[in-house]
């Protein structure tokens, strides 16, 4: 954090060098949120509440008249890569005298983005998508730095870093940075750690060049804006950023009180954007949203794709990994309780079907409760996990943490209420095995002598529902054979889909090998003991094999009830 002087001096050269700063604004340091602008008094105006001129801003024009080279010949990849390197030398140079000295002794010294971390803190990140985007961003910006010292000829201090990155896979970014760091009092500003905090001053204070090169094509070029970045960030702030008279001027539309912070707005962006490019989070943003990353093969993504499920090729980052954002506004984003469907869906179903729908959203569920596991044991901090560690740091991590357990939440509450409706409303399309069990007497009797089942639930806490169900869709199967009829209409879809499965099965020596145990475990006992029930029809083992495969055909099981539904096979509506 800059000195109040250093701040008060800044102020003064801006306002010499043309800077017109509403009188009704005045900048104070906190611990919180560094140099922060309050009202000295009511503000509710459309005028510019600061203006600067061309001269006070950091363009890429000062950093190619240094280097004496075009920016974009040199910069690949970041258009901005050779301010950033300007902006490192200006701070770290001794010998440079630059015309905005008083803005560079402004600009912190240390950061709050996480590359700025302790090794220790960073470890707390473990398993998060913020620990893998920190390494993937830094072996890029690595490369970056790399590139463009050797494209300018300039001799970089800590080579190692890059040699490191480029000649093993397991090279650990993140351990060579922070020991950097540590060994490192001071950096040459042809350093690694010298571009890297150029970078993170960019990241955190830069405005788009197209505020002022109206003409400018490439969005992401930026030009750093002294004054207006001193604001800090709230949400939703009505502000505006204009080119006018050669100055840019920021325009606020908010009413301000005295002693209201003059706010900035940085965008709309998430936690984690926030804490990687600002170091800082917003608790309820609104603009929150995390990542549901899935690893799949290629082919199957390929498919997903090509099959109407509402993913588009921004949902797949790579060949084999596809990727859904989840916000509060958007908890369960259709892309992804359709492609789950999809992964669920038989290979004897053409479509995604309401049985494999619901099995996705189960198969969906179970992926976010994990995730919710892992942030609930992660947020956790033992004494030892804090030792050493900056306390505000470990508010940010926590912060960051319950940011992403309240988006999953949200995500895992929508979805279950979404299953319920789905069940209400195709509550014709489907009986569930309970009401049989309730309806068919003798069934349930019989498992009682052969299970000691009393109750249905016993069924569950016993772990013999799958072999009732087998029996009971056999049983289902032999009904015509009974001598006397059911008192219940057994529906035609079970019967119908056992008839088409046993006609068109092949069954295979291992499909008998591998029932046979269960099947000399029932038979013939069940027949010897309770021919009513398991004597009339075919109770041969193939019926048994039959049976399995109109399980997977036409049974649901919910996982959160464990309660079994018979579906009749029909497309989901997606
Ligand atoms: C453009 S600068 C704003 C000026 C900054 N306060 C300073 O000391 O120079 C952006 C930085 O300000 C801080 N900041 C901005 N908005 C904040 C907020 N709402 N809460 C906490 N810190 C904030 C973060 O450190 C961020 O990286």
């Amino acid at each position: 954090m800059p000195s109040e002087d250093q701040l008060q001096k800044f102020i003064e050269f801006c306002r010499k060098n043309g800077a017109n700063l509403d009188e009704r604004i005045s900048f104070k340091i906190t611990r919180s949120a560094g140099v922060t602008a309050v009202a000295t008094s009511a503000i509710h105006t459309q005028d510019p509440l600061i203006s600067v001129p061309e001269k006070l801003l950091i363009t890429r024009e000062l950093a190619e008249k240094e280097f004496g080279v075009n920016s974009a010949t040199v910069s690949s990849g970041n258009s901005n890569a050779l301010l950033q390197l300007y902006i490192a030398k200006m701070k770290f140079e001794p010998s440079a005298k630059p015309f905005h000295k008083p803005y560079f002794d402004i600009l912190p010294d240390t950061l709050n983005q996480p590359y700025f971390w302790s090794l220790k803190e960073l470890e707390l990140l473990k398993g998060t998508d913020l620990y893998l985007l920190l390494k993937e961003n830094l072996r890029r910006i690595i490369r970056e730095w790399w590139k463009l010292l050797h494209k300018l000829q300039i001799d970089a201090v800590d080579k190692e870093i890059y040699e490191g990155l480029e000649s093993s896979e397991d090279f650990d970014v993140l351990r060579y940075v922070c020991d950097y760091r540590e060994k490192h009092q001071s950096f040459s500003w042809k350093s690694f750690a010298g571009y890297l905090w150029a970078t993170g001053i960019f990241t955190s204070r830069a405005f788009p060049r197209l505020v002022i090169d109206k003409a400018c094509s490439d969005l992401n070029e930026a030009f750093l804006y002294p004054v207006v970045d001193l604001l800090n960030h709230k949400n939703d702030t009505q502000v505006k950023w204009t080119f006018e008279h050669e100055k840019v001027c920021f325009i606020t539309s908010e009413t301000l009180k005295e002693g209201d912070e003059v706010f900035n707005n940085y965008g709309d962006k998430s936690n984690e954007d926030l804490l990687l490019c600002y170091g800082f989070l917003q608790e309820s943003n609104r603009y929150d949203r995390t990542r549901l990353t899935l690893r799949l093969d290629s082919e199957t993504i390929e498919q997903a794709l090509a099959s109407n499920l509402g993913m588009t090729k921004e949902n797949v980052i790579a060949d084999d990994c596809a990727q859904f954002l989840i916000t509060a506004q958007d908890p369960l984003p259709n892309a992804v309780a359709n492609f789950f469907g999809y992964l669920c869906k038989l290979k004897s179903e053409a479509e995604v079907s309401l049985r494999s729908f619901l099995e996705g959203q189960d198969e969906l569920s179970s992926i976010l409760v994990q995730k919710l596991d892992f942030f609930k044991v992660r947020s956790k901090f033992s004494p030892a996990d804090r030792e050493g560690c900056n306390p505000d740091v470990i508010q940010m991590i926590k912060k960051y943490m319950s940011s992403e357990r309240k988006l999953i939440q949200g995500s895992l509450e929508y979805l279950q209420k979404r299953q319920k409706d789905i069940l209400k409303s195709n509550s014709a399309l489907m009986v569930s095995f309970k009401s049989i069990f309730k309806m068919d007497r003798k069934f349930a009797d019989s498992l009682l002598l052969s299970f000691g089942v009393v109750k249905y639930e016993d069924l569950v806490a016993k772990n013999r529902l799958r072999e009732s169900l087998l029996l009971w869709i056999v049983r289902a199967a032999n009904k015509d054979s009974y001598p006397q009829k059911f008192q219940y209409t057994v529906p035609e879809f079970i019967f119908d889909t056992f008839q088409e499965v046993s006609g068109s099965i092949v069954i295979e020596k291992n499909d008998v090998a591998e029932f046979m145990e269960f099947y000399k475990n029932l038979f013939p006992g069940l027949t010897e003991k309770i021919p009513e029930v398991f004597g009339p029809g075919n109770w041969g083992i193939r019926q048994f094999i039959v049976a399995d495969t109109v399980m997977d055909r036409v049974v649901y099981t919910r996982k959160l009830t464990h309660e079994p539904y018979f579906i009749v096979r029909v497309p989901f509506k997606l």
